[in-house]
């Protein structure tokens, strides 16, 4: 392709990171690549993500690629609002590092090791609701603010521990501070959690196809697919802290033969007396193919179980 490709990003560090596989993966085919960074709402202001809204990350960006500033956009899917947006395609879902949940701790410790009454800080609804039903009498303390910022209230002595995504701190070269990867068993990811959306304009055939066979990889695609359809099934229908993990396996069709099925396990918040908090969990399996109805199907279940007596947005 003889045009430069411009690609925006966020000037956060883990943005740079994430932009930085996706220009490398496109100079490799021997593209010509110009970062472009865009400042968001979410980077100027430090008020409760629940508070400003999803789409505080993204929106800013979108609105570039539409303007024409840029040609292609980067976004942590997870951070990616249900709604489509008009005159924008999702060119490519990359191959995603390990959606998982970590914990880092004063001393080393695990979340078991906690002594309750420990200082746990995160600003996700999800994260808190799952913290707080493993009944282990930790203090969940809300905070905000990059990585570095968030770690460092642990090194500084404020707080006794941290849960961060284990991909934002690989991305950013941290992951060997993580004191405990997060058993999905305890604490399910966000929907998409780990993967990256690569979006351009409709209609950019040129950069959807580069795009499409440079990073895109189906098997990320379909869990991610199936996730995303549960949030957005029980966005609709509730308004809980909400986790999910798809994952491929591998499975015997009728005959015998080998196939590959993907596996998801949901998680919502329900509300009991007041304010205790449990978490409803289901999980079901489908074909490949089926994506995106497994993903229904596990919201209406998880909606039946009693999903979505707690208010607060779903991330
Ligand atoms: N909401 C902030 C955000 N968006 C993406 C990541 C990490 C990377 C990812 O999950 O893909 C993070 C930080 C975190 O949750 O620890």
């Amino acid at each position: 392709m003889s045009r430069v490709i411009r690609i925006g990003t966020r000037g956060s560090k883990l943005a740079l990171a994430q932009t930085g596989t996706i220009a490398d993966a496109l100079r490799a085919t021997g593209a010509e690549v110009e970062l472009v960074t865009v400042t968001t709402p979410g980077d100027k202001s430090s008020a409760p993500i629940p508070t400003i809204g999803v789409g505080v990350f993204t929106s800013a960006l979108r609105e570039a690629l539409l303007r024409e500033e840029v040609d292609v956009i980067v976004h942590s899917y997870k951070d990616l609002p249900t709604k489509p947006e008009a005159g924008i395609t999702l060119a490519a879902v990359p191959r995603r590092e390990d959606p998982r949940d970590a914990l880092i701790a004063r001393d080393g410790l695990t979340l078991g090791e906690l002594p309750p009454g420990s200082t746990v800080g995160t600003g996700s609804p999800r994260r808190t609701a799952q913290l707080r039903s493993l009944g282990l009498g930790l203090e969940i303390v809300p905070i905000r603010g990059n990585i570095d910022t968030r770690m460092r209230k642990v090194t500084d002595g404020e707080l006794d521990a941290v849960v961060l995504a284990r991909a934002g701190l690989a991305r950013i070269g941290r992951a060997e501070e993580i004191t405990e990867t997060l058993d999905p068993i305890q604490m399910l990811p966000a929907p998409a959690q780990g993967a990256l959306a690569v979006e351009c304009r409709t209609g950019d055939v040129d950069i959807e196809h580069l795009l499409g066979s440079t990073v895109d990889d189906e098997g990320t695609r379909a869990v991610a697919t199936a996730e995303r359809a549960l949030l957005a099934a029980l966005e609709a229908g509730c308004s809980a802290p909400v986790g999910a993990l798809a994952e491929i396996v591998e499975d015997l069709d009728a005959e015998g033969r080998v196939i590959e099925r993907i596996s998801l396990r949901g998680t919502a918040a329900v509300e009991v007396d007041g304010d205790a908090v449990d978490m409803v969990r289901a999980s079901a399996l489908a074909d490949i193919r089926d994506a995106e109805q497994l993903g229904r199907t596990l919201a209406a279940e998880l909606l039946d179980l009693g999903a979505g007596a707690l208010s607060g947005p779903a991330q």
